[in-house]
């Protein structure tokens, strides 16, 4: 079994941050590892508190467990601080694996999880050492400077965003409006679309972290970074549209949809260049 790790934040709801992560570990068969960046008081509604963890307690926890498991890939997501960010850089360039940067910055009650002053070092610190980045389009906009409206901009924040150093780039579509939920893949060579319907619920509580999550446990188990992404497409798909009827706020995903459908699920897949 492949051993992965998650550096990220806790969420105390369940839905999304470590919590998403491990679940969606667990369900796609590889083993998940943590390191825990900060607490949140949270739950469907919100987030109520945010305690973060001392930079030097998160590399003990990234080095004790890349002490003792052969990690295959590894995955960031809530990293609130430039401290923090640099203590995940410097731990991180020790070692070869699969890095996906889920690069989380507020939630969606607009909570800040990521500080202002704390872009920077995720831009010149982390994007070189990815393998892939997986902004939401607000996030895309923050990292590359652009305001984004249309498929133009989808591509020019692209550009930057591999510009900085990350080998490809996944520009999510949830936040756009259209009938079918596109995210836009770009790596130095290619770029293609997958999309599924637009599903209406208020279920989409960690999406993100979801999303990037299934990505890094394929990719730690061997598959190719386009099926990888194709198949994580699956696995968010499938929870978002059979929810867990839980919270009355943004409702979790249902991680155990793709296992429960032995990832059933149609993926249409644009090859743009
Ligand atoms: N309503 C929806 N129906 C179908 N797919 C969706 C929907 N909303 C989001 N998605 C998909 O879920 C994945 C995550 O995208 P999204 O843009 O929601 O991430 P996010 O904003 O980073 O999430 P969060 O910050 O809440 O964790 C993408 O593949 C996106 O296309
Ligand atoms: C801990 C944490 N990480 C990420 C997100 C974004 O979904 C969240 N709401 N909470």
């Amino acid at each position: 079994m492949e051993t992965v790790l998650t550096i990220a934040g806790s969420d105390s709801g369940g839905g999304a941050g470590i919590q998403a992560d491990l679940k969606t570990f667990q369900e796609l068969g590889v083993f998940g590892t943590s390191a825990i960046t900060a607490l949140t008081a949270q739950n469907t509604r919100g987030v109520h508190g945010v305690l973060p963890a001392a930079p030097e307690f998160v590399t003990q926890q990234i080095d004790c467990v890349m002490a003792d498991f052969p990690v295959k890939a590894v995955k960031t997501g809530m990293l609130f601080s430039a401290e923090i960010i640099q203590a995940v850089a410097d731990s991180l360039k020790k070692h070869a694996s699969f890095l996906v940067v889920d690069p989380v910055m507020i939630a969606k009650d607009r909570t800040s999880l990521l500080q202002q002053s704390a872009v920077s070092a995720l831009i010149t610190e982390l994007l070189p050492l990815a393998t892939l980045v997986t902004p939401n389009i607000p996030e895309a906009e923050t990292l590359s400077g652009l305001v984004i409206e249309t498929q133009d901009d989808i591509s020019a924040a692209a550009k930057r965003i591999l510009a900085a150093g990350a080998e490809a780039v996944v520009i999510k579509g949830g936040h756009l409006s259209d009938k079918q939920a596109t995210d836009y893949i770009f790596t130095a060579d290619t770029v293609f679309t997958v999309s599924t319907p637009r599903i209406e619920t208020r279920h989409t509580h960690g999406t993100g972290c979801t999303f990037s999550a299934a990505c890094t446990a394929f990719l730690a188990q061997g598959y190719h970074l386009r099926d990888a992404i194709i198949e994580a497409k699956k696995f968010i798909h499938l929870a978002i549209s059979q929810p867990i009827n839980l919270g009355s706020g943004h409702g979790p995903t249902n991680h155990f949809a793709y296992h429960i459908n032995k990832g059933n699920c149609e993926v249409a897949i644009n090859d743009i260049r």
